[in-house]
């Protein structure tokens, strides 16, 4: 095409010089001004790389001084061309544009734009980004998104609980699933769901101080959340930044003891406008009518706040029922307001659980099962359910489940707490109990003697609480010279037992700190014996130290001499031997002991080693345990109850234990008492709880379907081919291992998720599980969604043109692929992609205007294509610039019907869901006070922006190639 000054051209390699003008022309060069950068470029007359810009009617284009024309006419003159048309800022028609007076700074981001400017990008570009439409919109679709992302094994109960909280508006629950059954890794779960579905942006989790390291790093392992931790220091500089420091980040963890001790902070804290707010060992947060503790008071403010709250504890009634009462009172204070009244409801579980119990069991159902189920199911018919459940048709367990779930929906606490018990969910080792009686040294036995007299004044309680320690009254008396390790037969049996067992690693508990580190010098000091300490005294990073050092394989220390605080939340289930120095007061403390190494992950049976002095309180305290409760070598859901019960007469036995007159039989009433509870527990309550708990088929199901995807080939291939896109070097490790690092020919010189010296990925669920230092990639890693992000919120391979040697066709034969994206606008909290996610609708047009990318599927075809250099390209463009505007108009035509099918069948289906999930929450409210009225109404408004954001969705093309035939 010939030059002429004043003309418009971009150059094909540097599209961000934006339009350039020719202002200099002779016999071989011209110079070409790009007015919006400043600079000057020269190219040769023949074969340079840049493109005539030429608009045509229907664009709408802008003027130098901002305003915009819509193009009606286009005349040339001289070679120079002028634009006719309408402006849209006044409407005034007719008005002419010189090309010369273009606005520079011209970027075309319409695929046709791009095309007819010469900025053709590379055909593989153009497959990735297809595919990733593909993918990402596939990926919206499936009910298990949020669930695959994480590092952790497919558990089933945990799946449930994760895929049944993690989807609902403002979650408040209780996960009380027993010690070590993960629900820090359920948290975790409904964390990234909510956060990846953008129901929640801002998260806070406050832990005990002894946890915060634990769940920062299990957040990143696990899940890639990097919450940011909250101490003092780091609340001092975030003062610096803003004027709620906790506005400075969206994730947050800090401990309760840290926003207890300041009222101005948590009052900070509250108005920082959470949306989910995580408490850990919950069961700290102590109430008594007019009574709260200050930690139930500080949480009580926050949860007033934040809409969504998960509150975790392994012992949910361990200071009692009232505390119980008074946590899910945190949770719905409407629906628990009356402790009474909670009582009585507690007490009515049994027929609700022996109807499920009927229909689980696959007998057939007589009259009166049939009308119990009529009575618990209250105000909806249920009779062709009922018959359907009763007869041997297809139906039937379909039949039975519904019926459970509405049972289960209608009764109990079922929708706010959670609970899993190992017999529910099976597989956990075995425990056994080694108890180690030794006799009780005359000194211990005199400074007991002497306590007693000068206690007298003393409740049964505190002198049961001294006599628990004789170590401790014993050092009362001697002060400095109270070295009571060198006579206590404890201190000499746990020395051989850790020497004989040299290659093991063994947790020592006991109750006090001093014990803890008066045992770890003399064993250190007698045999050299390598034991870390952990208790309160000690700064948290000491702690995290010592932990770590406990856990280390090689270098590490044999033993962790822990006290109380040792005892929660921490995972040791590397070890599988632990010693208990002395027992704890309650059966709550004792569970948690146990829970260190009895967690998921366990590959031992376990050894609890007891060395207990006899006739102390020690003694009476493990016969009471094992005997009375079987509280060492099972869990035990009665222990807080019978531990209510029979208090006053425990107590007094622990205080004077040398009088065991009638201690046998209180043993023996104790076991009584507690296989009655627990029958009960197991028929009524926790029968029901762990029912739906466990998700029962379903949550095997859901295991399943995520196993299924995990080992897809797609993701891989995929991914792969968006590395190399990206610019990422990628190199191949054994064992299903890939090293990442950037490349010096990045795509953006900071691709977020990769760090600067790279990094270890795996595909493989099983190899990231054991393999802590790679990271694991699947569809919801950031390296993946920012990858899709980078490609399809930007340009890269929105344009292509691709040879196709075909001999049946003839030469010169055009056909034009348009990938079309069918999407609706709305806030991301409305989770509009279950139903419409930005859907691609592909086009594979002839001259005629025929469609035929049914008949030719997009990767066999994509395979038989080949590149074009960029030059020939642009002439191809030229060549066929009007043919491609018609069948562009064509394609216009074609899409609108398609579009609006896609449209209309993702209003169907939303208004389908939401309107059976609202439907369902009217219908049991007025059954089940579990249900708050905000949670209907949020449904209700849901539904209402979800209809509305549908009716206004359309849709755009997004990438297009050209195909041109050739023979050669
Ligand atoms: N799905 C899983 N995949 C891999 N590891 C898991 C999984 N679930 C739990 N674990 C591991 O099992 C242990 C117990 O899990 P977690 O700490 O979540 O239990 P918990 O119920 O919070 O325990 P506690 O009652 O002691 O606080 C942890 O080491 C955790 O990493």
């Amino acid at each position: 095409m010939p030059f002429t000054l004043g003309q418009r051209w971009i150059s094909d390699t540097e599209s961000e010089l934006g339009l350039g003008t020719v202002v200099a022309i002779d016999t071989r060069m011209i110079t070409l001004l790009f007015p919006a950068t400043g600079e000057s470029r020269l190219y040769a007359k023949n074969d340079s790389p840049v493109t005539r810009v030429m608009f045509n009617p229907g664009d709408t284009i802008t003027s130098h001084e901002g305003w915009q024309l819509e193009v009606e006419e286009v005349t040339e003159e001289n070679g120079v061309l002028t634009y006719l048309g309408t402006r849209t800022d006044s409407g005034e028609q007719q008005v002419a544009l010189r090309e010369v007076m273009l606005d520079s700074k011209l970027v075309f981001n319409k695929p046709q734009d791009r095309l007819f400017a010469g900025q053709l990008d590379r055909m593989d570009r153009f497959a990735l980004r297809y595919r990733a439409r593909k993918y990402q919109s596939e990926q919206y679709r499936l009910n298990i998104s949020g669930l695959r992302g994480t590092r952790t094994s497919l558990i089933p109960h945990q799946l449930h609980i994760a895929h049944d909280v993690g989807r609902r508006h403002a979650p408040r629950v209780l996960l009380a699933d027993e010690v070590g059954l993960g629900k820090t890794i359920e948290a975790g779960m409904i964390i990234h769901q909510q956060l990846l579905a953008g129901r929640a942006a801002r998260v806070l989790i406050i832990v005990p101080e002894t946890l915060q390291h634990q769940w920062l790093v299990e957040m990143l392992r696990r899940f890639n959340l990097r919450f940011a931790l909250f101490d003092d220091e780091r609340y001092a500089e975030a003062q610096h930044d803003s004027d709620n420091p906790f506005d400075t980040e969206q994730l947050v963890i800090c401990s309760l003891d840290f926003v207890r001790r300041n009222k101005q902070r948590l009052d900070l804290m509250a108005e920082a406008d959470w949306d989910l707010l995580v408490v850990d060992e919950a069961h700290h947060l102590a109430w008594e009518l007019d009574n709260p503790s200050r930690e139930y008071q500080v949480i009580e403010q926050l949860a007033r706040q934040i809409s969504g709250v998960l509150l975790l504890t392994a012992t949910p009634e361990q200071l009692g029922m009232e505390s119980h009462f008074a946590r899910l009172r945190l949770l719905d204070p409407s629906r628990f307001h009356d402790f009474q009244q909670f009582i009585a409801e507690q007490k009515n579980y049994r027929p609700v659980a022996d109807a499920v119990a009927e229909l689980l069991a696959d007998k057939a159902l007589d009259q009166q099962a049939l009308n119990r189920l009529n009575d618990l199911v209250g105000e909806q018919d249920i009779e062709p359910l009922l018959q359907v459940a009763n007869g041997q048709g297809e139906g039937k367990n379909a039949a039975r489940r519904e019926l459970i779930s509405m049972l289960m929906d209608r009764h109990g606490t079922s929708r706010v707490l959670f609970r899993n018990t190992r017999g529910g969910v099976k597989g956990f080792p075995h425990r056994e109990l080694h108890a180690i009686r030794l006799p009780l040294p005359s000194q211990y036995q005199t400074a007991i003697n002497v306590s007693g007299i000068m206690n007298g004044k003393k409740s049964a309680e505190e002198r049961a609480r001294d006599m628990l320690y004789p170590e401790q009254i014993y050092q009362a008396f001697e002060g400095e010279n109270g070295t009571w390790w060198n006579f206590d037969p404890r201190v000499e049996w746990l020395m051989g037992y850790l020497t004989s067992n040299r290659q093991q690693k063994i947790l020592v508990i006991c109750a006090k700190a001093e014990t803890a580190l008066q045992l770890e010098q003399i064993l250190r000091e007698r045999e050299g014996i390598r034991a870390a300490v952990f208790h309160e005294g000690l700064s948290i990073i000491e702690r995290d130290r010592a932990a770590a050092w406990f856990a280390d394989d090689e270098d590490g220390a044999q033993v962790l001499l822990c006290s109380e605080i040792g005892s929660e939340g921490r995972n040791f289930q590397f070890a599988s031997q632990m010693v208990m120095f002395d027992l704890p007061f309650n059966p709550d403390l004792l569970e948690q002991r146990i829970g260190r190494l009895d967690r998921i992950g366990q590959a031992h049976d376990i050894l609890i080693m007891v060395p207990y002095l006899e006739k102390t309180a020690q003694s009476v305290l493990l016969r009471w345990y094992h005997e009375g409760l079987d509280a060492f070598e099972h869990t035990c859901p009665t222990g807080r109850t019978l531990y209510d019960q029979v208090y006053s007469t425990l107590i007094n036995y622990l205080a004077e234990p040398q009088n065991d007159a009638g201690l046998d039989a209180f043993i023996q009433e104790c076991r009584h008492q507690h296989n009655q509870i627990r029958q009960q527990l197991e028929q009524g309550r926790d029968r029901l709880l762990e029912l739906n708990s466990n998700g029962g088929e379903q949550a095997q199901q859901l295991a399943a379907q995520i196993e299924q995807q995990d080992s897809h080939i797609e993701l891989v291939n995929f991914a792969l081919n968006l590395f190399d896109i990206v610019g990422i070097n990628q190199e191949d490790r054994s064992d299903n291992l890939l090293v990442l690092t950037p490349s010096d020919h990045m795509l953006v010189p900071d691709f977020p998720g990769l760090p600067e010296d790279g990094c270890t990925i795996t595909f493989d669920r099983n190899q990231a599980l054991s393999r802590e230092d790679a990271q694991y990639v699947t569809w919801e890693h950031p390296l993946i969604l920012n990858g899709l992000d980078l490609i399809l919120s930007g340009d890269t391979g929105s344009c292509a043109l691709s040879l196709l040697k075909n001999k049946a066709l003839p030469v010169g034969t055009l056909l034009v692929e348009l990938i079309y994206v069918v999407e609706a606008q709305a806030p991301k909290h409305l989770q509009l992609t279950r139903f419409l996610p930005p859907t691609p609708v592909r086009l594979l047009l002839d001259r005629s205007g025929n469609n035929l990318a049914q008949k030719v599927e997009f990767e066999s075809f994509n395979r038989q294509l080949s590149t074009v250099n960029r030059h020939t390209g642009s002439k191809l463009v030229n060549a066929v610039q009007q043919d491609v505007h018609q069948i562009l108009t064509q394609g216009e035509e074609q899409i609108t019907s398609a579009a609006q099918a896609i449209i209309d069948e993702a209003r169907r289906l939303a208004d389908e869901t939401l309107s059976a999930e609202l439907n369902r929450l009217e219908a049991l409210r007025a059954v089940n006070p579990n249900i708050r009225d905000d949670e209907v109404a949020a449904q209700e408004e849901n539904r209402e922006q979800v209809l509305t954001s549908l009716n206004g969705a359309g849709w755009r093309l997004d990438a297009l190639r050209l195909v041109v035939v050739t023979h050669q």
